[in-house]
């Protein structure tokens, strides 16, 4: 819904009253915390809100700004905290942070509000009808933060919209954190609409989670950032094997999905990097500008070559059955093709052709496993910790059907089914990656 005030557009969020009359309001128990001194302007209102864009060009005319909710405490809650029954899932991929966000829904519901009820759903969306929720208390997750992976398990697939809403009713649950990425993101519009078609005393909260950083609107996603630190040690490696070879190239495939954010930014923090193929710009092998013509001039110069590719590069030029075109995971998404692997032979039969007689070496590294397993890096633990902290105020307060993410740089609640359709691709033309040129010496393959 749009609301628009004087001189911005709010995307406003549902708030349980909207569709539940005669709630009672309870004083926000963070006033009598021992650890909280409130003060004028503690609690957040309607009118605190976030600007979508921070960069404006002043030269035309433009609409009201797009504006969001400001994540906080609010004055009263929705919720008698001892009533409170809430339900955590994680859903999807893994993604360091995942079991930090968990600890700190646990540890925040608890210490915070007061909350007792606090259970895990195990698996995914299935886990909703598939086990039995399992309890959690603060003395439970005490270490999770320094885990990889999520202990609650996760999965892809098994979304069946009834079973799931019915067994949440069976339960008794009345708030729901669910943990996902885009597709996680798609179930939970879902799940809202029917929490609201049924009238139920139910709050929902999305939190973004996903390791390639391509859900929209929001910063950035928990995990992106340890993803690109940890990426680093696979283009090292890469680059100790092409340096201590003849003609040597080390090749890195790092994953994404259809977004390059992680090569491109693993790239950019690296330096030895000599090339870096995402799916934003189309590439191709033979001919002037292709990726033969380049890598023969580097090796000639260096002896060397370091190549990214981020795993969504290359997929329409890498040959393909009609039944590989139609290959979907358990979740629905697309299977790509290993474009590493591709490559690797490609390079291979390519020198081979033109230097038969010369020494050459290709070693290819696809680190996409271990870097999602790691846990999260500090930044990245203190992120989910804002993340899940905002989230519960909301909750708390009654608001329902949105998301939690950073806008900007501050706490926003957005509405579920704009975060479930934006999807968030490197923006070619953005000046800042102008400066690549310097990291990568070669602008045809990343800026356009
Ligand atoms: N369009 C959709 N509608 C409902 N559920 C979906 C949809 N797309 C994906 N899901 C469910 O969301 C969960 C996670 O989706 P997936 O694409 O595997 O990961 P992610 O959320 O990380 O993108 C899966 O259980 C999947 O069935
Ligand atoms: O776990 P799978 O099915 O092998 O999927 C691998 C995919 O999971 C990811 O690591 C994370 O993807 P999601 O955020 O969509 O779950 C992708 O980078 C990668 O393409």
């Amino acid at each position: 819904m749009a609301n628009s005030s004087s001189n911005v557009q709010l995307r406003n969020i549902t708030h349980i009253t909207d569709y539940i009359s005669q709630i009672q309001t309870h004083p926000n128990p963070l006033e009598e915390h021992p650890f909280f001194r409130t003060f004028d302007g503690f609690y957040l209102t309607q009118t605190d809100i976030i600007l979508r864009h921070n960069v404006v060009d002043l030269s035309g005319t433009f609409p009201p700004p797009l504006a969001y909710l400001r994540a906080g405490p609010r004055n009263k809650i929705f919720f008698n905290p001892s009533d409170v029954r809430a339900a955590i899932v994680t859903c999807g991929g893994l993604c360091p942070g995942m079991n930090t966000v968990i600890r700190e829904l646990v540890v925040g519901l608890w210490e915070l509000y007061g909350v007792r009820g606090i259970f895990g759903i195990k698996a995914g969306y299935r886990g909703f009808y598939s086990y039995d929720p399992v309890e959690l208390n603060p003395k439970m997750v005490d270490d999770w933060h320094k885990r990889g992976g999520t202990v609650l398990e996760t999965s892809r697939g098994g979304f069946d919209l009834n079973k799931i809403v019915n067994a949440i009713q069976d339960h008794e649950f009345n708030q729901l954190y669910i943990i996902g990425g885009d597709g996680t993101m798609r179930g939970a519009v879902e799940i809202f609409e029917e929490l609201k078609q049924r009238k139920l005393y139910i709050s929902m909260v999305g939190i973004p989670k996903t390791v390639d950083n391509d859900v929209g609107i929001i910063d950035r996603s928990f995990g992106f950032q340890t993803a690109v630190e940890v990426a680093q040690q696979a283009i090292s490696a890469a680059h100790v094997e092409a340096e201590s070879a003849v003609n040597g190239i080390g090749l890195v495939k790092l994953m994404g999905r259809s977004t390059g954010h992680i090569a491109l930014h693993a790239t950019l923090s690296s330096r030895d990097v000599d090339c870096c193929l995402i799916p934003e710009i189309d590439f191709y092998l033979e001919g002037k500008g292709g990726l033969f013509e380049f890598l023969e001039d580097q090796l000639k110069e260096m002896g060397h070559a370091v190549l990214v590719v981020a795993e969504g590069a290359g997929q329409d030029i890498i040959p393909r059955t009609e039944s590989q075109k139609a290959e979907k995971d358990e979740s629905g998404n697309p299977i790509f093709l290993d474009v590493g692997g591709w490559l690797k032979s490609e390079l291979k039969n390519w020198w081979n052709r033109n230097h038969p007689n010369e020494l050459f070496t290709i070693k290819y590294i696809d680190p996409t496993y271990m870097i999602r397993a790691v846990p999260a890096n500090a930044t990245d633990n203190s992120y989910c910790t804002l993340l899940a902290h905002s989230a519960i105020h909301g909750v708390m307060a009654g608001y329902t059907g949105f998301v939690c993410g950073p806008i900007n740089g501050n706490y926003a609640y957005i509405p579920v089914d704009e975060v479930a359709k934006a999807k968030n691709k490197v923006d070619t033309r953005d000046h800042k990656w102008s400066w690549v040129r310097s990291v990568s010496n070669q602008p045809d393959f990343i800026t356009s």
